[in-house]
């Protein structure tokens, strides 16, 4: 039998956007309108937030200091308390509350639902309570898929002990690309793109992203995205882009698709 067009299924088609905290707070209805028309174009899709500017708030009132490494919080035990509650207690409701309100059906999950992320500690001595994920459970997160819920997941993980890790937003986002073999990745962020002298670079190579990295020129919160890009293309996930709310930015593709 041959169907007519409009009866063939859509090729499913798999996108994770990662959604930065810093720009969290204000989500427009452009973001909700173009999330939309990815559904409408058969995209799955899968949300991972972070939420440092949250996170520096409430360590603030508590009075814990952290500092930053290569972008990634060193986290005390009891920094990582407070992360923990901000994440799970905070953003990620607020953040299903709010797909929910735009008629997005969503269903919020940390790393420690299912256990979705084990992890083991990155490098205790360096980083103290900061998770490396060991697995991903995807076959939790194609359920939800498949009953048509967009899973919103927070960047907590734990060890097979429970012990809460911390874990780069932008890193949980590569690793659940990975694992679910995603068509795409979009990490969302404050800045439309990879900027250089002030000038947003719409296409970027691997080669070129190393010597920005050595430069300098990307530092800070850039530098988990650019590592989760690379870890992302060199896997084989076909197109991996840094972009603010318009969802236009930065391409990152290898050398020869440039060419
Ligand atoms: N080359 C660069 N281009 C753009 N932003 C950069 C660059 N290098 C570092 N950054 C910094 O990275 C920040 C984004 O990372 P981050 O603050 O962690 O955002 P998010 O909360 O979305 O993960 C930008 O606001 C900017 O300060
Ligand atoms: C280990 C580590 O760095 N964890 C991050 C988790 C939140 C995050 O990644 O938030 P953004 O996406 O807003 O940067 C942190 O504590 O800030």
């Amino acid at each position: 039998m041959t169907m007519s067009k409009s009866t063939q299924p859509t090729a499913r088609k798999r996108m994770v956007i990662k959604l930065g905290g810093s720009m969290l707070a204000e989500l427009t209805k452009d973001f909700f309108a173009n999330f939309k028309r990815l559904q409408d174009a058969g995209y799955e899709l899968i949300l991972v937030h972070g939420g440092g500017p949250e996170i520096n708030q409430e360590l603030a009132a508590n009075n814990v200091t952290s500092t930053v490494l290569n972008g990634i919080r060193v986290t005390s035990k009891e920094a990582v308390r407070i992360v923990q509650s901000t994440l799970i207690g905070q953003v990620n409701p607020a953040l299903v509350h709010h797909l929910n309100r735009e008629g997005i059906e969503a269903i919020g999950l940390s790393g420690y639902d299912g256990k979705l992320l084990s992890c083991s500690f990155l490098d205790e001595a360096v980083y103290g309570f900061v998770g490396e994920i060991q697995q991903v459970r995807s076959e939790l997160i194609e359920k939800m898929l498949d009953v048509g819920l967009v899973p919103v997941i927070s960047c907590i993980g734990s060890t097979t002990n429970g012990i809460s890790l911390n874990i780069n937003a932008d890193t949980v986002a590569s690793k659940i690309a990975l694992s679910m073999c995603a068509d795409s990745l979009l990490l969302v962020t404050d800045t439309p793109g990879i900027k250089i002298e002030g000038k947003v670079q719409h296409i970027a190579s691997l080669t070129a992203i190393s010597q920005w990295i050595e430069s300098g020129e990307i530092y800070g919160g850039m530098l988990p995205k650019v590592k989760a890009a690379l870890d992302c293309l060199g896997a084989g996930i076909p197109s991996v882009q840094i972009v603010g709310q318009q969802l236009l930015g930065t391409v990152i593709a290898h050398e020869e698709v440039l060419a």
